[in-house]
């Protein structure tokens, strides 16, 4: 069977052979003894390919065609070549022994966004440009921003490409001294702005430095210490002509041998016994296609080869191990864990990452049928119906939604069995790559797509990969208004990045957020946001789509009932800091990351009559001024002055040395009872994190601090004690308008009530089509031909996309859908009565059946 697509997208191409994954190929193993990563970063076609297979072959090499996820190549520089004649300083024997794993990621844009996990301390990046190629030589300066936010303390190579095809006048001209006047003033820039904060601390008086304060000017000095020099050089090369690839070998072997002899890596030799053992055992885990296993399971293999190993070798082991490129703990939420996720074989995760983050342009998707429905005793094979499975892989490349039982498909190279899909999914989703969209309903033809050998992984279960970008963009509306109705408390908490984000750094936020906090309640995930519950508290992060610095909103919102405003912005402040728990966390590990911290209260704690914009005050002001028992604090916006009721609006401001981080786990792990949330329109999943919500009460009970809990997994509610803050009136309307003093307008109240009470319509008008369509389905479908299934199909997805927008509350939106979805059921109708049997060609939106 084979399909063309006039367009872009995956056919699908059964192989006739059996075959079995191929996951050694890309994860070449040979000896421990010195091994490093070179990470070569750059777009499509800046030369990567071409300048790994020149560096690995000894000879000018050029390739053919783009790389598709990862290619390792294996370069050992010092073996029968004269490379070492390149040095300054003659290598010793133990460095002799070098090998490297030049790493060929492929280079396109979705890609980039999480190449930084495979950036670790003992990877060396080489950025890679073309230098023939204006657009290349401006993506060198984004993936510098990328290396110093994530590993500042790198150093950098970066090589520019194709000048064989440089013209006498682009060679006069140096293309460059431009990049590199670029990465100057960006470093100039990026000091400027650290320095300006840390010049703004030193010029508070005495009595405002606060221990906070202190600690925040360290940091900063820590970051503009830690902060690299600019490069200084490029190197231009030929991968066609050599021209200049002995000056690449030797900036690479240099930076390599410089790294480790900074972290004295030969004092780590003769390797230990144990650590050969262990690594002997990670080999086989890996011709069994294992990807990640456990710490603990990394523990016991050491205890199965050294009884009484301490603690301490055993982590320098450990580090060894990483350092080499063998292992990564990349889960990075809670080191010492045993429950944390370990992979021993990072090619194969980068080729997992690659493989489901899925360009619509693949031309051809190939995979072998018998491998993954085998013929049963009776020889029936379920294979399913290859339009069923088109439609299933165009969602991935379309919508950014994986059903769970394709990743097997997806994956086919790496050949992993059910567990280990399972745990790389797992890991995905701790590293917020991966969050569960809304289970597919209605369509129990899709079943077809399950695996036998894979009978865990649900066809209904979809997954959504944030990083492709193409989450819808509809934020709520019927969960949450622009604005509190009074009588609400809300905070917000506000980071600024001045000097912006990597690639998928916010996306990866969001979803670690809604993801690995306990108790979290996930109500409506958009391209910018996510909004939850936790007890009554309506949570919802996001990033705001004005201004020109990026910024991530953390916004936490509760009605205040009879126990008053201090109690219900106690619960606030503690609901917050779990997700900034979380947050913090994350951020950590981009040690180069720069951003500061605001709080934006909302008109319940400050009088003023004119102001209208958010008031958003910075972080340590408000710390300082609770810290020091003030009732109220002036805060200046636009020139005008307004009195904020600093004594509400932080009540909760912890022993005055806590670090910022410190308190934010005491705050978050004060025993509170959280109450049951109003029931939202629609419960879209059913996350492992959402199953926490408990009954709502607060103990500020002043405990010493607790370490912050490991990144929640299983149902970990607090313990519950005291008495509930909140006697929950569960069936009480947020929105029920009040005739005394308001801070929203009339006018603003009523356009808010009219867009509720649309959604609500909206949503009844999806959800009946839904069920009809629905009911239709199931009494219909026997005997119907492929095009009427199609048909079926399209209306069934417009009617999800009328209860999606509903429950978004876009009513516009839902409107529209409906519409949508009863043309698309009339569609249906009409091809079913037409009759059309016999249809032998299938034409869906993107690909063309026979
Ligand atoms: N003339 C010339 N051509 C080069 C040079 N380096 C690479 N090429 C050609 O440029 C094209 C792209 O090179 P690749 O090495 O595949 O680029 P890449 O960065 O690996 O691209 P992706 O795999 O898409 O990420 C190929 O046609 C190469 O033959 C060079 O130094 N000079």
């Amino acid at each position: 069977m084979c399909q063309e697509f006039p367009g872009s997208p995956p056919a699908i191409i059964n192989k006739d052979a059996d075959s079995t994954g191929d996951l050694q190929s890309i994860s070449p193993e040979s000896s421990l003894a010195y091994r490093r990563r070179v990470l070569l970063l750059g777009g499509t076609g800046s030369g990567k390919t071409s300048l790994a297979k020149s560096l690995a072959s000894g000879s000018s090499q050029t390739s053919d065609g783009t790389t598709e996820s990862l290619d390792v190549h294996v370069w050992s520089p010092f073996h029968g070549t004269t490379y070492e004649n390149l040095l300054e300083n003659e290598p010793t024997g133990y460095e002799r022994s070098m090998v490297l794993d030049v790493w060929d990621l492929a280079g396109r844009k979705v890609w980039q966004k999480f190449h930084h996990l495979f950036l670790t301390p003992a990877t060396l990046p080489v950025i890679v440009f073309n230098l023939a190629d204006q657009e290349s030589c401006e993506e060198v300066a984004k993936i510098v921003d990328l290396i110093w936010a994530k590993v500042p303390s790198s150093r950098i190579v970066i090589i520019g490409t194709h000048v064989d095809k440089l013209s006498q006048e682009e060679r006069n001209a140096d293309k460059c001294q431009d990049v590199l006047g670029i990465l100057r003033n960006r470093h100039a820039h990026c000091i400027q702005k650290i320095q300006q904060e840390v010049h703004n601390l030193r010029n508070l008086s005495e009595t405002a430095r606060t221990p906070k304060c202190n600690q925040r000017m360290r940091h900063l000095e820590e970051l503009l210490q830690r902060f690299p020099s600019p490069p200084t050089s490029i190197i231009r090369c030929s991968s066609k002509t050599a021209k200049g690839l002995d000056d690449v070998r030797r900036d690479i072997l240099q930076a390599v041998l410089d790294t480790s002899r900074q972290y004295s890596v030969e004092q780590s030799m003769p390797i230990r016994p144990v650590t050969a053992d262990v690594y002997d055992d990670i080999i086989n885990l890996r011709k069994e296609s294992n990807v990640v296993v456990s710490a603990r399971d990394v523990h016991e293999l050491f205890a199965k080869h050294e009884v009484g190993l301490s603690k301490e070798v055993e982590a320098d082991e450990v580090a060894f191990l990483e350092t080499s490129g063998v292992t990564q703990c990349i889960s990075g939420l809670s080191g010492i864990d045993e429950d944390n996720l370990v992979c021993i074989n990072p090619p194969a995760l980068a080729k997992a990452l690659c493989l489901v983050h899925m360009s619509d342009t693949k031309k051809a998707f190939r995979f072998e049928a018998k491998r993954f429905w085998p013929k049963s005793e009776s020889g029936n094979s379920k294979k399913p119906n290859p339009a069923v499975l088109v439609q299933a892989l165009e969602e991935v490349a379309t919508e950014g939604l994986v059903r769970e039982s394709m990743f097997p498909l997806l994956w086919q190279d790496l050949n992993m069995n059910e567990k280990q899909t399972k745990l790389v999914l797992d890991l995905m989703a701790r590293l917020g790559l991966l969050n569960r969209a809304a289970d597919a309903h209605g369509d129990a033809e899709k079943k077809c797509l399950e695996l036998p050998n894979y009978p865990g992984l649900l066809a209904k279960i979809q997954h959504r990969l944030p990083l492709l970008g193409l989450t819808p963009d509809t934020g709520p509306t019927l969960n949450w208004t622009p604005r509190p109705f009074k009588g609400d408390a809300q905070i917000g908490w506000r980071y600024t990045f001045p000097l912006g984000t990597p690639p998928g750094l916010v996306p990866r936020l969001l979803v670690m957020c809604r993801t690995n906090t306990p108790g979290a309640m996930y109500r409506h995930h958009w391209k910018n946001g996510v909004l939850l519950k936790m007890g009554q508290v309506s949570v919802n992060i996001k990033q705001p789509d004005t201004g020109q610095l990026e910024r991530v909103d953390l916004y936490v919102r509760v009605t205040v009932d009879e126990e008053g405003e201090k109690r219900a912005t106690e619960v606030l402040w503690t609901v917050l800091a779990r997700f900034l728990v979380v947050a913090e966390r994350f951020l950590a590990s981009w040690p180069g990351l720069y951003y500061q911290v605001s709080v934006l209260p909302s008109s319940m704690y400050y009088r003023s009559e004119s102001i209208m914009e958010e008031l958003e005050i910075a972080l340590l002001d408000v710390i300082r001024e609770s810290a020091a028992r003030k009732k109220t604090m002036d805060v200046c916006i636009k020139d005008q002055k307004c009195k904020v009721n600093v004594d509400c609006l932080l009540p909760l401001p912890g022993e005055a040395d806590l670090s910022i981080t410190r308190w934010l786990d005491w705050l978050a792990n004060l025993d509170i009872q959280l109450s049951e949330s109003t029931p939202s329109i629609q419960e879209p999943d059913d996350q492992p994190s959402s199953r926490n919500s408990s009954q709502s009460s607060l103990q500020p009970s002043g405990s010493p601090p607790r370490p912050s809990p490991s990144p929640p997994r299983g149902d970990s509610p607090r313990v519950l004690t005291s008495p509930p803050v909140k006697t929950n009136k569960k069936a009480e309307i947020k929105w029920k308008l009040d005739n005394g003093w308001r801070r929203v307008s009339m006018e603003d109240e009523l356009k808010e009530i009219k867009k509720v009470a649309a959604s609500f319509v909206a949503a009844i008008l999806a959800g009946a089509v839904a069920q009809l369509i629905t009911e239709q389905s199931r009494t219909e479908d026997r005997g119907r031909t492929l095009m009427e299934k199609e048909a079926k199909h399209a209306a069934a997805l417009a009617s999800a996309r009328a209860a999606q927008a509903a429950q978004s509350g876009n009513a516009e939106a839902a409107a529209m859908a409906v519409v949508a979805a009863a043309q698309a059921m009339d569609n249906a109708m009409l091809v079913r009565k037409k009759g059309s049997k016999g249809t032998t060609m299938i034409k869906s939106r993107m690909c063309t059946i026979m």
